[in-house]
């Protein structure tokens, strides 16, 4: 018997934020889509569950600053039209070796796109941001416009929304399946798949320099309950080229866990997707640890709770948005190096517009495969 195959414009493999905003972004435009997951929703196995995410303009690169901008509008249109609160504004603090690379080439960034910061002297610090010790040689500024995301929420409002448009009457059809044994046909395909990334492509002939990494999500204890608070106005923070550190340490306020503020190092050790939990390494809480106990004095150096998450890294950290080498109706968003959950937005948006054919709304040649062409396994 010839197989029974569901006809569709786009298949969207895997439905973290960025499948899910690619599906709502393709809903929008009135293509029949489906959004693949291999787990029943929600769930906590890839990189975009929890409650929380830093969504911030502060970066060393024009392009992610301006791509920013509209992403920043996006999140605001997604909040009306759903009628629920994703962002909160608390400001985020940047602290780096004000002779070091990262600090300085992040405040020129910020100063050059004449975004709002607030430049701290060492004398104010410690008025502006109390139980907080400033490391020696190290440059202060906060960013303004940054603050929280609610990611849990976000993921159930992008979907809802996804839901939506496909019940209105000029709306597109869509489905949401966690299915392993139905035989779906499209134009297109979008590899949204986030650490498993690789397992999918290598169906296509394709790798890339992916690695998954482990991170350790920790809570801290207040030792008095309030000193970090957000409704203190306390802001999230980016802690660059510590003495402590190898990579960037960085918090938010205590709010989802009363008496607990989030603070991660931004790498961890290496896994294998589907055997996270075996992943036992904790030298990162080791380094965050002798990083509280040294600038964090009001916390105790102790996680009160551990978490896990994944990051997908590439070798310069920065994302993946091509059309696979072999396969132009295969579009492919990976390696979002935790730092993608702010973008969802604006990924979705893009690759969207990827997988319809339609010219990009930004220059992403900074996000092609081919950069990697002297690393990937195979023939680009
Ligand atoms: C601890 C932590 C903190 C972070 N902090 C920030 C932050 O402050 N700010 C920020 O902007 N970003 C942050 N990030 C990064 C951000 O969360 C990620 O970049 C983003 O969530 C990646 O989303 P994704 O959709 O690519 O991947 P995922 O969320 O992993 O989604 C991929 C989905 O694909 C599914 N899938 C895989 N294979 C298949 C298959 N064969 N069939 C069907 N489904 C499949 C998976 O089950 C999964 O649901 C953080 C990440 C972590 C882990
Ligand atoms: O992307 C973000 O803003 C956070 C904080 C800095 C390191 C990674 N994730």
């Amino acid at each position: 018997m010839a197989a029974q195959f569901r006809n569709y414009d786009c298949i969207v493999i895997g439905a973290g934020v960025h499948g899910s905003f690619t599906a709502y972004n393709l809903a929008k435009k009135n293509k029949k889509t489906i959004l693949l997951e291999q787990f029943v929703l929600p769930h906590s196995r890839g990189s975009s569950h929890g409650q929380t995410r830093v969504i911030r303009k502060a970066y060393d690169r024009d392009y992610y600053t301006q791509m920013m901008e509209e992403c920043y509008q996006l999140w605001s249109q997604l909040e009306k039209e759903a009628n629920v609160k994703l962002y909160r504004r608390t400001g985020l603090l940047v602290m780096g070796p004000e002779r070091g690379l990262a600090y300085p080439a992040i405040k020129s960034t910020l100063e050059r796109n004449k975004l709002p910061i607030v430049t701290l002297q060492r004398e104010e610090f410690s008025q502006h941001i109390p139980n907080v010790n400033l490391s020696q040689g190290h440059g202060a500024l906060v960013d303004m416009t940054a603050g929280v995301l609610y990611a849990d929420r976000t993921l159930r409002t992008v979907q809802v929304r996804v839901y939506w448009y496909s019940r209105h009457p000029k709306g597109c059809h869509f489905d949401l399946m966690c299915t392993r044994c139905r035989l779906y046909r499209a134009k297109s395909l979008v590899i949204r798949a986030g650490p498993w990334a690789n397992t999918l492509l290598s169906h296509t002939g394709l790798q890339l320099p992916l690695q998954v990494l482990k991170i350790n999500v920790c809570y801290w204890k207040e030792k008095v309950p309030g000193f970090y608070n957000v409704q203190n106005r306390f802001p999230c923070f980016i802690q660059l080229e510590s003495e402590e550190a190898k990579h960037d340490i960085y918090g938010l306020p205590s709010n989802e866990y009363p008496g607990l503020m989030k603070i991660c190092y931004h790498s961890g050790p290496e896994t294998d997707p589907d055997e996270r939990d075996r992943q036992t390494d904790r030298g990162d809480i080791d380094i965050l640890q002798r990083y509280i106990t040294s600038c964090f004095p009001g916390l105790v150096p102790i996680p009160a709770i551990v978490e896990s998450c994944m990051y997908t890294v590439t070798p310069d950290s920065h994302f993946v948005l091509d059309h696979h080498p072999t396969h132009p109706n295969i579009v492919i968003g990976a390696g979002f190096s935790g730092h993608g959950f702010k973008f969802g937005p604006i990924v979705g948006k893009l690759l969207c517009e990827l997988s319809q054919g339609e010219v990009p709304s930004y220059d992403l040649s900074p996000f092609r495969i081919r950069r990697f062409q002297a690393l990937s396994k195979s023939a680009l």
